[in-house]
């Protein structure tokens, strides 16, 4: 059960999801934000090299708005993904800089890494960042991205674009911040005996069904899509660990090989 390859990962890539990001009032849940400005930063301080991924424009275009319901018109969602992306980077932008960190903004679509050439490009100009010492913080162009037959440049959900911005940059360690501790044996928000599973080595159709829908109004994709995610992980032999965003400090714990949410590594 050991964790000893965590303990030298140098470049983490760190997803949070609406959940961790809005209150269930629909509120900014600034204590995550802040508490994660801090880790992220002092991590980066220290020589981490810290992509962030994140989710949270359609929440917070929804707050911007005083609107508690997602709309289900794509015209609309896309409106509020593009009015909730600037409040997002502007917060994450004013909280960052008390840690004395510069982030910066990246916006992609499935387009850009499924090109060999944009894909590239993407990973050049994240390591350029990198090289600069600035947290690049990377979410899905929600507000252009569609899904059509024979048009795609939708990831889809979050969970899969921090999977394929951890390959893209080749880092040690991809950490996904979620509502809830990691990975049970049955859906939590059913079954009061689902148990936390520590570790998992591959992704069986078994492992599949025990993981449902999201459990937050927020949420997109729920643990169906971390799994699809921890596939990419596998696939590409990195390691991933599951664990709740509401303790974000644990961060460095995870870092020290502490046995904390679950691990996926082969
Ligand atoms: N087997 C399971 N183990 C853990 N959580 C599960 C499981 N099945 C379903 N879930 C639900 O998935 C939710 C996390 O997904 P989601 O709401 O999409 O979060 P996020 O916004 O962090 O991406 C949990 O809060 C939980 O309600
Ligand atoms: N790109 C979207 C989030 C999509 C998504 O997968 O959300 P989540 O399940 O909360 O990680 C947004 O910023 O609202």
């Amino acid at each position: 059960m050991t964790r000893e390859k965590i303990k030298s990962a140098k470049r983490l890539v760190i997803k949070i999801g609406t959940s961790s990001l809005i209150l269930p009032n629909g509120q900014i849940n600034l204590k995550n934000i802040d508490e994660l400005a801090f880790v992220l930063s002092s991590l980066q301080h220290e020589d981490y090299e810290v992509i962030l991924v994140t989710s949270g424009a359609i929440g917070v275009g929804l707050n911007v708005l005083g609107q508690s319901k997602r709309p289900t018109d794509i015209a609309q969602q896309q409106a509020l993904a593009s009015i909730g992306q600037v409040e997002l980077m502007s917060l994450y932008n004013q909280i960052f800089s008390r840690y004395q960190q510069k982030v910066s903004q990246l916006l992609l679509t499935r387009d850009v890494v499924d090109f060999p050439e944009s894909r590239q490009n993407a990973t050049n100009a994240i390591n350029a960042l990198l090289s600069r010492h600035i947290i690049p913080i990377i979410n899905e162009n929600d507000a252009v991205s569609v899904a059509e037959m024979a048009h795609q440049t939708k990831f889809g959900d979050n969970d899969k674009l921090g999977a394929l911005v951890s390959v893209l940059t080749d880092a040690d360690l991809l950490i996904m911040l979620s509502d809830i501790d990691g990975l049970y044996s049955k859906n939590p928000n059913i079954f009061d005996d689902a148990e936390l599973i520590a570790r998992v080595m591959t992704i069986t159709d078994a492992l599949m069904k025990v993981a449902g829908g999201a459990g937050s109004k927020f949420g997109t994709g729920g643990m169906t899509s971390k799994l699809s995610a921890a596939k990419i992980i596998f696939d590409a032999d990195k390691q991933m660990v599951l664990t709740n965003g509401a303790r974000i400090s644990e961060i460095r714990e995870i870092l020290a090989g502490k046995e904390k949410g679950t691990y996926f590594a082969k």
